[in-house]
């Protein structure tokens, strides 16, 4: 309803929908629920352990082992869904990235284990070579470039290790061109046809992924910058662009990545396309609001919940947050 066919004051007192908490619940036009979350979690080698990542406190990498209970905690919590990443050791990182479609290798291993042991819950992996390359970048490098069309081989590969290791979702998040109907088809070709893509669709060069490379081991690795694959944080209509494409090639759902900064994206995104759009609230935004939070600076408690919000009200259906397990159990204890 357009504000002009309001009553005019005093008839119209846009504060009588204010005045109590239960008429703002009553009226309030978007809600978060832990059903909304996808959690990332990260994963390293070892038994029974975990290693605090210093750049994003309160988070953690986790042996597989503890990645399990990790799962547990979102299913017993109500978060539908688990993102795993690797850290990977520098000793089998090389220019060709092998250990991506390795079917043993840390994410392959976790997600059979957490499928043993969760059923119930969803499994994303990325599919991309940055934690496996030794130039850290997410295809090959010859001379330099990141070749397009060889690293889609690659991620093809990768693709159908993981879906063999029971991988739910798979998210391309590497910004190669077309490799979202490359992966698609073999899919189809393997006999994958439930296998689900969220594709990182609109993926931004972005100075707020520095701790993510922190936690996988990246950090060092990486030679140059990734301007030459993700986007420019000036553009919003080639988002659109990056969103049709992928649609057409096959995605089942769409991200747009960092979160926070992009909500105009997301908003354009879910208003043109209709289609399941997901935001990820990436590394360096969480470590903004945890340090903030960790000096007592915000309100924790509020802020995450803000936070999250902010991503509903923008026109996603969920969000990838390291704040998943903390936000869900706000929200039960909020009922
Ligand atoms: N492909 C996954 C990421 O790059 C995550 C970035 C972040 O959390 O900063």
């Amino acid at each position: 309803m357009s504000p002009a066919r309001l009553a005019p004051f005093p008839f119209s007192r846009p504060r009588r929908l204010r005045r109590a908490g239960w008429i703002r619940d009553l009226v309030r036009e978007t809600r978060l629920r832990p059903e909304d979350l996808i959690w990332p979690i990260f994963v390293m080698d070892g038994v029974d352990a975990e290693e605090p990542i210093p750049s994003m406190p309160g988070v953690s990498r986790l042996t597989v082992d503890r990645c399990v209970e990790a799962a547990r905690r979102a299913a017993d919590l109500g978060i539908p869904c688990i993102a795993l990443f690797p850290y990977t050791d520098a000793s089998v990182k090389t220019p060709g990235a092998e250990e991506a479609w390795n079917p043993d290798n840390l994410v392959n291993t976790a997600t059979r284990a957490i499928k043993r042991a969760v059923p119930g819950i969803g499994v994303l992996l990325d599919v991309a070579l940055d934690p496996y390359n030794s130039d850290g970048h997410d295809g090959i490098v010859r001379d330099g470039v990141v070749v397009n069309d060889e690293s889609l081989m690659a991620l093809e590969k990768q693709a159908l290790a993981q879906v063999e290791a029971g991988c739910d979702i798979l998210g391309p998040s590497d910004m190669m061109d077309g490799r979202i109907g490359i992966i698609r088809r073999a899919l189809e070709e393997h006999d994958y046809q439930d296998a689900l893509i969220m594709s990182y669709a609109a993926k931004y060069a972005s100075a707020f992924y520095g701790p993510f490379r922190d936690a996988v081991g990246a950090s060092g690795a990486l030679k140059g910058d990734k301007k030459t694959y993700q986007m420019d944080f000036g553009n919003t209509d080639e988002a659109l662009r990056e969103v049709a494409l992928d649609l057409e090639e096959g995605a089942d759902m769409v991200m747009v990545k960092p979160g926070m900064p992009y909500l105009d994206v997301c908003r354009r995104v879910k208003t043109e396309f209709q289609v399941p759009t997901f935001a990820y609230q990436v590394s360096g935004e969480y470590a903004m609001l945890a340090g903030a939070i960790g000096n007592d600076w915000l309100d924790g408690d509020k802020v995450i919940l803000e936070s999250l919000g902010a991503f509903r009200r923008a026109g996603c259906d969920g969000i990838l947050t390291y704040f998943a397990p903390q936000a869900a159990e706000l929200m039960e204890a909020a009922i």
